[in-house]
C-alpha cells in the first residue's frame, strides 16, 4: 500500500501518480489534499508519513510545489525516511542506499513523465542490503 500526500501544489501531479498506481494495479491511500485550494502541506504530509511510520502503508510518496516543504515535514516523523528526487538515478540510489521508504517530488521542479519515471524506479528498485549500507540506515534510525 503506497502512502500519498499532497498540498495544492503538487495536487496534479499526485492525480498522474494516482493514474499510474491504477494501471499498475498497485494499492493506494490517499491522505489529501483533495482538491487545488491552498492548503498547507505540513497535514498531508505528517498524515502519509504517519500511516507509512505506522505501517499501514509500506512506502509513501508526497508531493509539493517545491518538493522541499512536504519533504521536511515527513522527515519528522520517526521512521520515515524521505528521498525528495528530482532524477531517477537519484530515486535508485536512494532505495539501494538509504532504503528510502518515502519519496518527495516537486511538481513545479520535474514535469510528469520523469516524475513517473521517478515513481516507477523508487518504487521497484529495492534495498540494497549491503552491510555498510544496512550500518547507516541503523544509525539514522
Ligand atoms: O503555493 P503557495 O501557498 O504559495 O506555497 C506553498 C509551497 O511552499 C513550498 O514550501 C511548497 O512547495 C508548497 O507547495
Amino acid at each position: 500500500m503506497v502512502a500519498l500526500g499532497s498540498d495544492h501544489g503538487g495536487y496534479d501531479l499526485k492525480q498522474e501518480v494516482i493514474g499510474y498506481l491504477k494501471e499498475k494495479g498497485i494499492a493506494f491511500k490517499d491522505f489529501g489534499c483533495m482538491g487545488k485550494e491552498s492548503c498547507d502541506y505540513p497535514e498531508y504530509g505528517r498524515a502519509a508519513a504517519e500511516a507509512v511510520a505506522g505501517g499501514e502503508c509500506d512506502m509513501g510518496i508526497v508531493i509539493c510545489t517545491t518538493g522541499i516543504g512536504i519533504s521536511i515535514v515527513a522527515n519528522k516523523v520517526k521512521g520515515v525516511r524521505c528521498a525528495l528526487c528530482a532524477d531517477t538515478v537519484s530515486a535508485r540510489l536512494t532505495r539501494e542506499h538509504n532504503d528510502a521508504n518515502m519519496l518527495a517530488m516537486g511538481a513545479g521542479i520535474i514535469g510528469k513523465n520523469l516524475a513517473l519515471g521517478i515513481v516507477e524506479t523508487f518504487l521497484n528498485t529495492p534495498f540494497s542490503g549491503e552491510e555498510k549500507h544496512a550500518r547507516r540506515v541503523k544509525a539514522i534510525e
